[in-house]
């Protein structure tokens, strides 16, 4: 990133004068900075006198008026909030740029060679957050996201385009604290006035990537390296793909993505962008970004437990539940739960009712047979065939009826029949012992009802029909044990797919019987005349609406690797029309079957056109922890190549062992408390997923900076330092642990530390037998 070390400090080689020329270039963009700032201002003041003036204007009371002052509000809100929001880290970019030589395509560098015979700088462009315009139209300042700012990100020595030097300011609130520049052309000896072109580098990359984290991700807009930059412009249609190991900036460049598509097109993506997350620590530690970024609430962020409303998975499966809960073996056992959950115990086993002085009853095979034919093939949702069911028991009890009249052979009076049979649907259907056996006959199912029934085994012995062991179909039902009558009970994520699959089987239930009583149709008498096309109207909005609340646009996935087939299902139901972006690592994955996730994921794209990219190098771990991870990698994912570390820090990891298990929570106490005295930020524990109430405990007290984490929590997220404790007892977990101990291994920034107990078999160095090279 930085330019070569023989003209970082300019011409001169003395400190003194590196020193002063850098002094100079910060004055330089201060000075910009500051008619930046003056802009801002004017702008901020422009914006509080429309307020205030739309604000008398409302004592002007005609239509027009009203509408003209709220629009201005609107317009004039809307701009003081993205200023104030905004004003923080500015301006982080600078480009110099030679006169366009040749055509150039959106913005981007041409790849016609330059004449090396015109070292003059013909253009400097500054790039910010946001766009700033000076009085004159002139850009002060070009919003990254606009192609004149692509060369800022794209240029490199190598396809340099039209840009000599690319800099990167450094800046806190009004005042600039550095520069960095790279010479993009060295060939050239570049002249910007007449004067050598002076090139400055202070490392800012490295300083960012070295300083202290904290519970919040932050955004990487002033140094998007090349290749990310090119993910985060890739056109929005079909399906963008994006594999990158750890640390490669995969969640960053996704959430930045999110930022550059509500800017090219924020009609179509205003409220319409999903971003999914594997856990809700992912998404608290990254919901900050997109508001740095000025996207405030125009994306949502939810994690994959979370995507059902209502829902918020707060507990997690072993790994053998997961596996048969994540399968698609559960797309047929929901199906036939649906239907199952009408003989919820307490539903009634027979119906019986008077008519025209008749005792009338349908018994248990009856009714079998009735709400048999009332699912029919199965397509309709369970709660939207109630009309059905109650025209069919209607039809049951009247054919009941009939047979208890003596025959009156082929002159009966059809019409007299008819207008009989519209009397007994009227007195019968309205019938209060009717309607109670209605209602708990044919129930409104929430998918949580549904769902609780399965904690019998035997039930779901008989539902599954062949498709589970008798081993998989006990872990089912007893990891449901916990669930009452109506489903209430903690869920995992993996139960928030099924409930999804549920909901779309069941359908919203029905509206109650006896509705309130609305006091504009009581006014009006509306209700008296609407027509079947209102209602079937009324029906179509109220589903047009539902499907606006769950459909996306553009649904971007993080860690995709993890998902399974019935997330991916999930997943795909509010991305019926949308664009996507897909995130992931499959050395990183979680999931215990790739392939079968792999083939979940191309069945919810469909035909969609795919575009592929890697992410090839790694902004967090220093080389010297990478290097450790990278042994584990060689047994998750035998072949696979390592990103690159971008940088070291002579800091090699520590490998702690102790001789007895019962020590390692002392142990890791200690280790907490010495790297939390080394590191500024945080200080992350990761331990087996059934170690966490015990890791908790061990650093109780030492302060928020410190978290202790079981392994499959710990993803996506990172920690200036890292405790890695039991790490036999991590890759043990499940067929998929070796995997999740590579993603434990690659949380630190700056510090890690192995901690092992005896089963981990440490040799004298206290490397365990997984990490020895
Ligand atoms: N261009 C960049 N400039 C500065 N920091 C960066 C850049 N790219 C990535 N980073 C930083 O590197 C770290 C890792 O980024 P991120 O979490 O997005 O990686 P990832 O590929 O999603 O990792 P994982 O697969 O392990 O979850 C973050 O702290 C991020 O801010």
């Amino acid at each position: 990133m930085t330019a070569p070390s023989d003209i970082q400090a300019g011409t001169s080689s003395s400190r003194a004068h590196a020193d002063s020329l850098r002094d100079r270039e910060i004055a330089v963009e201060q000075q910009h900075l500051d008619r930046v700032y003056r802009r801002l201002e004017e702008k901020l003041a422009e914006a509080e006198y429309i307020l205030n003036d739309a604000t008398s204007k409302a004592s002007v009371g005609t239509p027009g008026a009203l509408a003209e002052r709220d629009a201005q509000v609107f317009r004039a809100g809307l701009h003081l909030q993205r200023l104030n929001s905004e004003f923080e880290d500015f301006l982080f970019g600078r480009i110099d740029l030679q006169s366009p030589d040749g055509p150039e395509e959106d913005g981007f560098p041409s790849q016609t060679p330059l004449d090396p015979a015109d070292p003059a700088v013909a253009e400097t462009l500054h790039i910010g957050r946001l766009g700033v315009l000076d009085t004159e139209y002139g850009p002060l300042v070009i919003d990254w996201r606009a192609p004149a700012a692509a060369p800022f990100y794209q240029s490199t020595p190598l396809r340099p385009g039209r840009v000599v030097r690319r800099r990167v300011i450094r800046s806190r609130g009004r005042r600039v604290l550095g520069v960095e520049d790279d010479l993009l052309r060295p060939d050239l000896e570049p002249v910007l006035d007449g004067e050598p072109l002076v090139i400055v580098g202070d490392g800012a990359l490295m300083a960012t990537l070295g300083r202290a984290r904290g519970h919040s991700m932050r955004d990487i807009v002033s140094s998007i390296q090349q290749e990310q930059d090119t993910v985060i412009r890739a056109p929005a249609a079909g399906a963008t793909l994006v594999t990158g190991g750890p640390g490669t900036g995969k969640t960053a460049v996704a959430l930045h993505r999110a930022a550059f598509l509500l800017y090219q097109d924020r009609r179509r993506y205003a409220g319409g962008i999903l971003v999914v997350s594997p856990t809700a620590l992912l998404v608290s530690y990254t919901e900050g970004v997109l508001p740095a970024l000025g996207e405030e609430g125009q994306v949502a962020i939810r994690a994959v437990g979370s995507l059902v409303d209502g829902i918020e998975a707060d507990s997690y499966d072993s790994p053998e539940v997961a596996r048969i809960k994540g399968s698609s073996r559960m797309v047929a056992l929901m199906r036939r739960a649906a239907r199952a959950a009408l003989d919820a115990p307490g539903a009634p086993a027979e119906l019986r009712v008077s008519a025209l002085g008749e005792v009338l009853r349908l018994d248990a095979a009856a009714l079998r047979n009735i709400r048999r034919s009332v699912l029919g093939t199965g397509a309709t949702p369970v709660n939207l065939l109630k009309p059905r069911a109650r025209r069919l028991l209607l039809d049951a009890l009247w054919s009941l009826l009939l047979r208890t009249r003596p025959r009156t052979g082929d002159r009966v009076d059809r019409e007299h029949q008819q207008r009989e049979r519209e009397a007994f649907d009227e007195h019968i259907g309205d019938d209060e012992r009717f309607l109670t056996f209605l209602d708990a006959w044919w129930p409104a199912l929430t998918p949580r009802r549904a769902l609780a029934p399965l904690r019998d085994q035997r039930l779901v012995g008989r539902l599954v029909r062949g498709s589970l062991s008798q081993q998989e179909t006990r872990l089912l039902a007893a990891s449901w044990k916990h669930l009452d009558d109506d489903g209430r009970g903690a869920l995992t994520a993996h139960d928030t797919a099924l409930l999804d699959e549920l909901l779309v089987l069941l359908g919203e239930p029905a509206r109650p019987r006896h509705r309130e009583v609305d006091a504009v149709d009581l006014l009006t008498g509306l209700d008296e005349v609407t027509t079947a096309a209102d209602r079937n109207r009324r029906t179509f909005d109220a589903r047009r609406e539902a499907a606006e609340r769950t459909e996306y646009a553009h649904v971007i996935v993080d860690e995709a690797q993890d998902l399974t087939p019935m997330q991916w299902r999930m997943i795909g139901r509010r991305a019926r029309q949308a664009t996507w972006t897909i995130v992931g690592d499959p050395a990183q994955s979680s999931w215990i079957d790739p392939a079968e996730a792999q083939a979940a994921m191309d069945e919810t794209l469909g035909s969609k056109t795919r575009r592929r990219y890697t992410l090839t190098t790694n902004y967090r771990n220093p080389a010297e922890i990478a290097d450790v991870a990278s042994r584990v990698l060689a047994q998750a994912a035998p072949g696979v190549e390592p990103p690159n570390a971008v940088r070291s820090t002579g800091v090699h990891p520590r490998f702690v062992s102790v001789a007895a298990e019962d020590a390692v929570g002392p142990a890791a106490r200690a280790e907490v408390e010495r790297l939390l005295g080394e590191v500024d930020g945080t200080v992350g524990i990761v331990v087996p997923m059934d170690r966490r109430g015990e890791a908790a405990a061990w650093i109780s007290g030492l302060g928020g900076r410190a978290v202790a984490l079981g392994s499959l929590e710990a993803k996506g997220l990172e920690y200036d330092a890292t405790v890695v404790a039991d790490p036999s007892g991590i890759a043990g977990e499940s067929e998929a642990g070796l995997r999740v101990l590579y993603v434990a291994l690659t949380r630190a920034t700056q510090r890690l530390t192995v901690l092992s107990g005896p089963l981990d078999l440490p040799d004298g160095d206290g490397v365990p037998a997984l990490l020895r090279p």
